[in-house]
């Protein structure tokens, strides 16, 4: 059973929710991100998303683009955060999941790139601008590799083929709960609830819902109908703002509540 399956299964046996924080690997320079990790999966994180910063960002909203400018402004190279990971998994032991857009890999060549996050023991890979249609690209050397590529749902994709993507994958599905970018919102939409379950009812592999979430309240509305949440942009702003000690009571928080699900 791979690092992800395991981790669900631990969650579901105990009737525990996901909270899965993204940070933008290389935002404070790329030799805190080992640091950074450790105090996530420290604060209670059941898995982490690390992002890639890239120039051409399709779905980021102004936090996330601007956290990846200022990577790459120190000057972040996928390269470089892989070496990092390679330090990250001899003290982190929770699945990490490498979130980048197409491109950066085909820079580095789709087999290295593989290869190479294999070696840095990642388990997930997250590609928001990759289409089940042309996945085979990727996902025949992600699989020889044992790493789950984590696909994408929106608000607006047919529950026929929401049951198609589910059925391809074996570690969670990303449930994106706006029709828009990445970024903090008070509102979501009023179906969102009803369509979360209709997900949940057709979806062979846990649900996790992303975009927009950022407090208590929203997490613990949402993890109602889905397994757990993604939470970005407020996690960024906190590392941003140096403030651990809000960060700690969101994830800590969270874990204790869904202790008492
Ligand atoms: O920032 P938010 O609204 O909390 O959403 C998570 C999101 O940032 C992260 O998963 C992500 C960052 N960039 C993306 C691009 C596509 C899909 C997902 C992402």
């Amino acid at each position: 059973m791979s690092r992800i399956e395991n981790t669900f299964s631990k969650l579901k046996k105990e009737n525990r929710k996901a909270f899965v924080p993204y940070i933008m690997a290389g935002d404070g320079g790329v030799e805190c991100l080992v640091n950074r990790l450790v105090t996530l999966e420290k604060f209670g994180a059941t898995a982490i998303e690390v992002g890639v910063p890239f120039s051409d960002p399709v779905a980021d909203g102004p936090t996330i683009q601007a956290a990846g400018i200022r990577a790459l402004e120190r000057g972040t190279t996928l390269k470089g955060i892989i070496e990092e990971l390679v330090k990250a998994r001899e003290v982190v032991t929770i699945p990490l999941l490498l979130m980048t857009y197409l491109n950066p890999i085909y820079a580095y060549g789709i087999e290295a790139f593989v290869e190479d996050i294999r070696k840095a023991g990642v388990d997930g890979c997250i590609i928001p601008d990759l289409p089940i249609e042309e996945e085979d690209i990727i996902v025949q050397h992600l699989n020889k590799a044992e790493i789950e590529l984590i696909r994408l749902v929106t608000l607006t994709t047919p529950l026929e083929r929401i049951k198609t993507i589910s059925h391809k994958g074996k570690g969670f599905l990303y449930l994106v709960t706006v029709k828009g970018i990445t970024g903090t919102r008070n509102r979501y939409d009023s179906d969102l609830n009803q369509f979360l379950k209709s997900v949940k009812e057709i979806s062979p592999i846990p649900v996790l819902a992303g975009f927009g979430i950022s407090n208590a309240n929203q997490i613990k509305e949402l993890t109602e109908f889905c397994d757990g949440v993604i939470v970005g942009s407020k996690i960024v702003d906190l590392f941003e703002n140096n403030n651990l000690e809000e960060m700690e009571k969101l994830l800590s928080g969270f874990q204790q509540e869904s202790k008492l699900v």
